[in-house]
């Protein structure tokens, strides 16, 4: 069956980025020089990434901090604090914790060094703003960007300036300190300085390029905003050094290995898909159409992958997220077809303020609303998709996995032989 292969491939693909061993096996590569090490684990796999460092590194880790999406923390890990905090959108809980993250570097002595576990989802849950801004201003402004169709780079490019923990100015304040820091991408072309607005690492991006990014998405700033936005990030930071230890290409590869193995003919499209969601959509529904047609571009059955981070410019007033928005673009493209099915998933198991990882469609979804009597383009239009997927049974529920590389699409096209 279609389905349940399609189920077994985002399983072990997920399974395969789970960050245990990535840590385990990149602790080794970091040149640690102190005996003592204090851990911060930021992000929506900080509390897997802590857990693990800690096994890893047993006694050498003598205090941290953990600090992670609601839902997300696994429970106790001895000599660590841990904390939970809003995400897209930075809550008091974020400024709280980071504010006693700052408190705990700022009292180590000379033996201390710093490992820093870094992942996407960092930027809302790390953070404490520059002088005059509020928490207010700042949550205003990320809502208006992540609504505004801006990617994570430009979206971060604005974070790093109106915070005091980002774009570098970490590293600054724990100066002289060292810091080590692994890092599970989430950020298309694995850029450390957009991957939880890289707090330890040197921003790039000129004041005029910010500036045009606020006015290109129609941002709406106050006066304090603005003088924060033109004050330049830290250029030179000589205390830190970073690692990758994952991204959505190992994703990719693992359902490309796992597909070949249930008998699929496998092709990867991209791994930094980038457009708006639903365009992407109607792309893998071109090409499922393609498939079932003439073979191309890869003969039946076959598997055909892609990862990368859409993006969505929400008009509505609905509840959705990109992988939602992707999938249900894709299911209106292919109404009552048969022997295609197709998925797209967060990896980190909650897609946009839902749920729901993503969507998981086939020719029967839009048909099974229709029976309904419900318009399919209605959820669509109104940025619904989560409420057009739950209807048509097509939601798929993971819950939070405890990890973070972005997201996968999975197209499968034909009966096996
Ligand atoms: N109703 C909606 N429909 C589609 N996408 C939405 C909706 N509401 C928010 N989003 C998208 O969800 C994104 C945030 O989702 P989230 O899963 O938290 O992102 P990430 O996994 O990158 O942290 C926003 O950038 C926004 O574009
Ligand atoms: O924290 C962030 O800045 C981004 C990218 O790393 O992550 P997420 O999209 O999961 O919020
Ligand atoms: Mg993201």
């Amino acid at each position: 069956m279609l389905i349940g292969d399609l189920k077994e491939i985002i399983d072990y693909s997920i399974e395969s980025v789970l960050p245990e061993n990535a840590v385990k096996s990149n602790l080794k590569k970091l040149n640690i020089k102190e005996e003592k090490l204090f851990l911060l684990s930021i992000g929506k796999a900080a509390w897997r990434m802590a857990n693990a460092a800690k096994e890893e590194l047993k006694g050498k880790i003598k205090n941290g901090i953990v600090i992670t999406k609601y839902y997300h923390s696994q429970g106790n890990i001895e000599d660590i604090e841990i904390y939970e905090a809003g995400h897209p959108i930075p809550d008091e809980n974020s400024i709280r914790a980071t504010e006693k993250a700052l408190e705990l570097i700022e009292n180590l002595n000379d033996e201390y060094g710093i490992l820093f576990l870094i992942s996407g989802g960092g930027s809302a849950l790390f953070e404490l703003p520059e002088e005059r801004i509020t928490l207010e201003d700042l949550q205003d402004i990320t809502d208006q960007l992540l609504r505004s169709g801006a990617d994570i780079t430009e979206i971060n490019a604005i974070r790093k300036r109106l915070s005091k923990v980002k774009g570098g100015k970490l590293a600054e304040l724990a100066y002289p300190k060292k810091i080590y820091a692994l890092v599970l991408s989430d950020v298309l072309g694995d850029r450390l300085d957009s991957i939880a607005s890289g707090p330890t690492y040197k921003d790039e991006i000129t004041t005029e390029k910010v500036l045009e990014i606020m006015k290109r998405y129609d941002i709406k700033m106050n006066e304090n905003l603005k003088k924060a936005l033109e004050k330049e990030t830290p250029k030179n930071i000589s205390n830190a050094q970073h690692i990758i230890i994952g991204s959505v290409k190992v994703a990719c590869d693992s359902a490309i290995n796992k597909a070949k193995e249930l008998g699929y003919n496998t092709l990867l499209l991209t791994t930094t898909l980038n457009c708006e969601a639903k365009e992407a959509g109607k792309f893998f529904a071109n090409i499922a159409l393609e498939e079932l047609k003439s073979d191309n571009p890869i003969k039946k059955p076959c598997a055909i992958i892609a990862g990368g981070e859409t993006v969505v410019s929400v008009k509505g007033n609905g509840l959705g997220g990109r992988n939602q928005e992707l999938a249900y673009s894709f299911a209106l493209e292919v109404e009552g077809l048969n022997n295609i099915v197709f998925a797209s998933i967060g990896t980190d198991g909650t897609d946009g303020p839902t749920d729901a990882a993503g969507g998981i469609v086939d020719g029967n979804t839009i048909l099974s609303l229709r029976k309904k009597v419900i318009d399919p383009l209605v959820f669509l239009e109104n940025n619904d998709t989560y409420n057009g997927l739950k209807e048509a049974n097509a939601l798929l529920k993971l819950g939070p996995t405890g990890t973070n590389v972005n997201d996968l699409m999975i197209l499968l096209v034909g009966e096996k032989l």
